[in-house]
């Protein structure tokens, strides 16, 4: 038995068992217009550093730890560059566990274009992954969460997209939060932003994980009880002022409910794999 043990085929068994056991790592893809402060938002996220200006062609994959509810998650954020063709972002899309759609509210082409991105999004991701009920219901829990997050929102003066109006489309495209930030002044709104969708992933997915183990039959009514697909309270909260920077639209707690609760790039742009402290 010894002999076994120490033989170098038990010794790759072992590696390859030690690497399994390790925890997988919860992968975001940051999507969004040229210019709307992706790599600014990444990389405050990893480094906690605010650096102003960025290579545009550059496209990477962060990587970082961070203790979430006392358990250290590793996080692999993909930058994108922004180029937005459809092959590219197939992949970014597939590859993700969740995404963050990033528009800047000094920019009204950046907000539009999260509408194409999202619709993107619903088309390409891997349903599979996630489809446990039927046809219907699927597409209320359905998909990859995603959220909406405004960037720039220090330059008042220049704004052209209001919060309301991010609230609004947030809710419209069922993304399971809306937040908005300044990157570049407030670093603990951009943590908020990854740690929420952190705790609404696993809850999704241990919403999905206990149905497809009990095989309870979920009514749809059930699956959107929660307020936060409401476009009316959300319309209520907007005109009684309850958003501000960094503002979430939904609670934590109701994320099975909370609506769209829906590899490596190969490209000729560069890439890198980069780990922070
Ligand atoms: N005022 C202000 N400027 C910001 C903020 N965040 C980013 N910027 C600036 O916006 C510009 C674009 O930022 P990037 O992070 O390169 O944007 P990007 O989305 O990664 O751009 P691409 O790589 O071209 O897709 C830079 O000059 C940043 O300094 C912010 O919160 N406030």
């Amino acid at each position: 038995m010894d002999i076994i043990k120490s033989s170098p085929g038990s010794r790759l068994l072992k590696k390859i068992n030690s690497k399994s056991s390790r925890t997988r790592p919860f992968k975001v893809a940051i999507l969004g217009q040229n210019g709307v402060g992706k790599t600014a938002f990444t990389v405050r996220f990893c480094t906690r550093r605010y650096i102003g200006d960025y290579d545009p062609d550059l496209e990477r994959i962060y990587t970082c730890q961070r203790v979430i509810q006392d358990t250290p998650v590793d996080f692999e954020v993909w930058d994108t560059a922004g180029v937005n063709e459809n092959s590219r972002l197939k992949e970014q899309i597939r590859w993700a566990d969740a995404i963050i759609l990033v528009y800047d509210v000094t920019d009204r082409c950046s907000f539009n274009e999260c509408t194409r991105l999202k619709f993107l999004i619903n088309s390409f991701s891997r349903k599979s992954r996630w489809k446990i009920l039927s046809d219907s219901s699927s597409d209320v829990i359905g998909g990859i969460p995603v959220a909406l997050v405004g960037n720039k929102a220090d330059r008042e003066k220049d704004r052209m997209v209001h919060p309301e109006e991010g609230t609004n489309r947030a809710v419209q495209l069922k993304c399971v939060r809306f937040h908005e930030v300044s990157v570049q002044e407030e670093i603990d709104d951009v943590i908020t932003v990854f740690e929420d969708l952190y705790i609404i992933y696993r809850k999704m997915k241990k919403f999905r994980v206990s149905l497809s183990s009990s095989k309870t039959s979920l009514t749809e009514e059930k699956l959107v009880s929660s307020s936060d697909d409401d476009p009316e309270e959300c319309e209520a909260r907007s005109r009684s002022g309850d958003f501000r920077r960094g503002t979430i639209i939904s609670d934590p707690d109701n994320v099975s409910s909370s609506g769209d609760i829906s590899c490596r790039p190969r490209s000729r742009r560069r890439e890198a794999i980069y780990t922070m402290s």
